[in-house]
């Protein structure tokens, strides 16, 4: 059984990343990504151009479904995050980078565009936790405006991290603007934003800003993250690869997502619960399902969802 999968031209031995954002703010939480088994590719915590503390504590909370964050992009800075990739990687690793505002985008892509890393960038436009930002991939018309400014300069790989949708229209609509671009990829999805969970015998919020309502994840995203991915590998070039975030928890979760179409499969609110050995279980249960199967490697089911 072989799960290698093959990132912008690098071949991974599998086809598992973490999620932006869990495990990889830090020199040591990358460094231990980097010597994680069965982790075929890295992405950096989003990186804005000033290192930020994000919000107030507390700002994560474990549910027995998933998760809830509202973490407010809390990293140590654009520059730490480019010397870092810059070191010649153990590991394939995309650079992942988000901005306020859509003149700080152009700002830190331009300094990427001048800097010496040739390697693969995600921007970051769903970010759904900073106090009085909307998510900038859920305006169409603003997310096509951006990326025409980016790409008028912007010669390197470039993909972008999005929200989830949930009407077929918008499936429609955003792919329209992104086909426009020769992006590498579509990341999807990132955190269901904007949920809120109550502790009834507290009678309170688990989460500090913006009254409680963060991002969700984990397993309860599932369908969400699956429809997105399908929706989008249906409706984009195939060009742009689509990497599946969101809601996996099992071998057979990761086997769902590249059936949908994905060419790659992050995780995120499971490391938080298992660790980073999670990639083995997750390994070690998609090839059990692939051996049963007769599938001997992911192009033999990638895509071939079956309907009804
Ligand atoms: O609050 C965060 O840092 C955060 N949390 C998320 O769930 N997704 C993101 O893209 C970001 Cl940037």
């Amino acid at each position: 059984i072989d799960l290698s999968a093959d990132l912008f031209g690098q071949s991974l031995q599998s086809p598992l990343l973490n999620a932006s954002g869990v495990h990889c703010q830090t020199k040591e939480e990358l460094n231990d990504l980097a010597n994680t088994s069965n982790l075929g590719a890295m992405v950096t915590k989003s990186a804005t151009l000033q290192a930020r503390e994000g919000n107030p504590n507390p700002r994560y909370h474990d549910l027995a479904n998933g998760s809830i964050n509202s973490m407010g992009l809390p990293n140590l800075g654009y520059d730490f995050y480019l010397d870092y990739v810059l070191e010649d990687q153990q590991k394939p690793t995309i650079l992942s980078v988000a901005a306020l505002s859509a003149a700080d985008a152009i700002t830190l892509l331009k300094k990427l565009q001048a800097s010496d890393y040739q390697g693969p960038t995600e921007l970051n436009l769903s970010c759904p936790n900073i106090v009085g930002e909307p998510q900038l991939a859920y305006d169409f018309e603003a997310t096509d405006q951006v990326l025409s400014e980016v790409f008028s300069f912007y010669t390197k790989p470039l993909g972008v991290k999005l929200p989830p949708y949930f009407d077929l229209v918008h499936f429609d609509q955003i792919a329209k603007v992104l086909n426009k671009y020769p992006l590498t990829h579509v990341n999807t999805i990132n955190s269901v934003g904007n949920g809120l969970w109550v502790d009834v015998e507290k009678e309170q919020v688990v989460t500090k800003a913006k009254g409680g309502f963060g991002g969700l994840g984990g397993a309860m995203v599932l369908p969400t993250a699956l429809a997105n991915v399908r929706a989008l590998r249906q409706r984009l070039n195939p060009s742009i690869k689509v990497l599946g975030t969101g809601g996996v928890t099992t071998g057979a979760d990761v086997f769902a997502h590249i059936l949908c179409g994905a060419d790659l499969v992050s995780v995120g609110t499971q490391v938080m619960k298992e660790g980073l050995g999670v990639y083995d279980r997750l390994a070690a249960e998609l090839k059990e399902i692939m051996a049963a199967k007769g599938y001997q490697t992911l192009d033999d089911f990638r895509g071939q969802l079956k309907e009804l």
